[in-house]
């Protein structure tokens, strides 16, 4: 792990990315170190000036042994460091890192994943399988952990979806290192917003969804913001796999025409959906079984590059959710490409489950509860309706609320699918930030416009979770949506430390 000043200098000039380098008479010529945080300098770092940046931390940097800096202008506090300046700060972060980890993504096969909703669930599927069938060389990274090999204190909790890309170079190579040879990895669009994945190339490209979210404060000014984001995946994937019932799929379908041949894009679709009878997809899918735990697919390839694969048949999936049937196609098509069987991936993929995704507990004297991580329209809406179509005579309890301080469409969302399919709703607190939990439910609850939904507000999540199971009788169905098995409560900026949705269930569930 090094870097020299030359390569420095050479990479900078071939993207267009060096302003200018002061002249300091004690200039560095290579460094030991990269940082974006002044809290972990050390002699010989070369750090950079990112994002909401103060420059008393430059100062710390310079105390601490830091020898050059990257910026985007010139700091007083930096007097006497070598300055490095550039056009675009994230993006030489991310061009650099790469080069002092020695380009880990080169030993790697990465299958980025993107979409607004399925991301992670793909990402287990996918990995579940894949690193069966590598004996365990497949390295994960996800918004709930990162694995970057084999040791238990090489699985961690992660803190973005898509790591800073400092982070994500030095996790490459730490997975490169521990003898893997794949890598899965969720790719958020505020991960090509913020050039986090700049200039990494993927060999497989997912593109499983989007529909409106993520828009506001800190995320993305508009919805053609969003879609351009999440389309980089497109531009920067050798082979790219798409489901062809997506929203905007004309527009995503170009958009990867625009980047690559056809005999390296991949459709899928639900059998008999609407886009299959206008565009010829390589798979399609039908549903053979389904049950509130449990479904069977049928997979069926119509192209001569989808039939190469080998991949028809039936497959189970032990997730329930129909949407999930999707997501696991994606990770069977992915899998595929990446080298296991039509037999390894059927072995494997009905082990698979997600933390925090569609979680199921029968209680003895009251209803059903799923605990599940949707937190927008398009995500409740899934689910609900699920639900609902199992159980169509069955009531429809759902405890949820939004976060503060960002997505704030997720609060009309949420309030219109309660009210297309839920009969009682218990809202409450979901990351407030600082914003009252009791204002952002009391807006939740004015975009339910249906007069025959039932609802409360309880600002206490864990009273609010109690409540609706002991108000729910044995059959019905209680969701408890949008933290999964979060175990913090985000308030005013601070990580205040929660039970988690599931512990309460679980605890629940012990006292009876
Ligand atoms: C708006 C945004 O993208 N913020 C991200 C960004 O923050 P930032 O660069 O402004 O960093 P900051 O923490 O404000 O601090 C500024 C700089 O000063 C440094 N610093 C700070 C303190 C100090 O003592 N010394 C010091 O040097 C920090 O290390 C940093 O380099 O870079 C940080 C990592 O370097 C991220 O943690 C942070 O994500 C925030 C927390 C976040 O919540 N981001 C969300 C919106 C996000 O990215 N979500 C997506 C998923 C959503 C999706 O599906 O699209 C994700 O990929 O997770
Ligand atoms: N393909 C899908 N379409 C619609 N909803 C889905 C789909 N897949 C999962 N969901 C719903 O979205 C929730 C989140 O799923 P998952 O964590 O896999 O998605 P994600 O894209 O990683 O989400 P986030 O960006 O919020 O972390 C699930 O709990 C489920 O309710």
């Amino acid at each position: 792990m090094a870097l020299t000043m030359s390569q420095i200098m050479t990479l900078l000039s071939e993207h267009n990315l060096l302003i200018e380098k002061n002249n300091e008479p004690n200039e560095p010529t290579n460094f030991a170190h990269v940082t974006y945080d002044s809290r972990q300098v050390v002699p010989q770092t070369l750090f950079f000036c990112k994002g909401n940046f103060q420059a008393a931390y430059l100062t710390q940097a310079k105390n601490q042994g830091a020898t050059a800096y990257v910026a985007e202008h010139y700091y007083q506090e930096g007097t006497g460091l070598t300055a490095i300046i550039v056009s675009n700060v994230q993006q030489a972060m991310a061009l650099l890192g790469a080069a002092f980890y020695d380009f880990p993504q080169n030993k790697l096969f990465i299958t980025g994943i993107t979409g607004t909703k399925g991301k992670t669930t793909t990402a287990y599927f996918a990995h579940g399988i894949q690193n069966a069938q590598t004996e365990g060389k497949t390295a994960l990274f996800s918004t709930i952990d990162r694995i970057v090999g084999p040791k238990p204190e090489q699985q961690f909790k992660s803190n973005l979806t898509t790591p800073e890309s400092l982070d994500l170079f030095h996790d490459m190579a730490e997975a490169v290192a521990s003898g893997m040879t794949q890598l899965i990895m969720e790719v958020s669009s505020q991960a090509f917003k913020k050039n986090r994945v700049y200039g990494l190339k993927y060999d497989l490209g997912i593109f499983l969804n989007i529909s409106p979210d993520h828009i506001g404060r800190n995320e993305h000014p508009t919805f053609a913001d969003y879609l351009y984001c999440k389309e980089q995946l497109l531009r920067n994937s050798k082979n790219v796999i798409i489901n062809a019932e997506t929203d905007h799929f004309d527009e995503i379908y170009s958009a990867a025409q625009g980047f690559l041949p056809e005999e390296n894009i991949y459709l899928y679709a639900r059998e008999n959906s609407l886009i299959s009878f206008e565009t010829q997809v390589d798979f399609e899918f039908a549903e053979t079984r389904q049950d509130l735990s449990a479904s069977e697919i049928n997979v069926h390839s119509y192209s001569d590059k989808g039939e190469q694969l080998q991949l028809d048949g039936t497959y189970e999936i032990d997730i329930p959710g129909d949407y999930n049937q999707q997501n696991a196609l994606a990770a069977i098509i992915a899998a595929g490409m990446a080298g296991a069987s039509a037999t390894e991936i059927r072995q494997q993929l009905p082990a698979v489950r997600v933390p925090g995704r569609m979680e199921v507990f029968q209680t003895e004297h009251h209803g059903t509860v799923y605990v599940d991580y949707a937190h927008n329209y398009a995500s409740l809406k899934s689910l609900l309706s699920f639900l609902h179509q199992q159980e169509p005579d069955e009531k429809l309890l759902v405890v949820t609320g939004s976060a503060g301080d960002k997505g704030i469409s997720r609060r009309s969302g949420l309030g219109q699918a309660i009210g297309e399919v839920a009969d009682v709703a218990i809202l409450t607190a979901d990351d407030p930030a600082t914003e009252d939990p009791i204002a952002i439910a009391q807006e939740i609850a004015s975009h339910i416009n249906n007069d025959q939904v039932t609802v409360q507000i309880v600002a206490d999540r864990k009273t609010a979770i109690t409540q609706a199971v002991q108000l729910s009788q044995p059959g019905e169905i209680v969701v408890v949506a949008g933290k999964g098995r979060d175990a913090t409560q985000k308030i005013q900026g601070q990580d205040v430390p929660y039970e988690s949705d599931v512990k309460i269930v679980e605890d629940l569930l012990k006292e009876r």
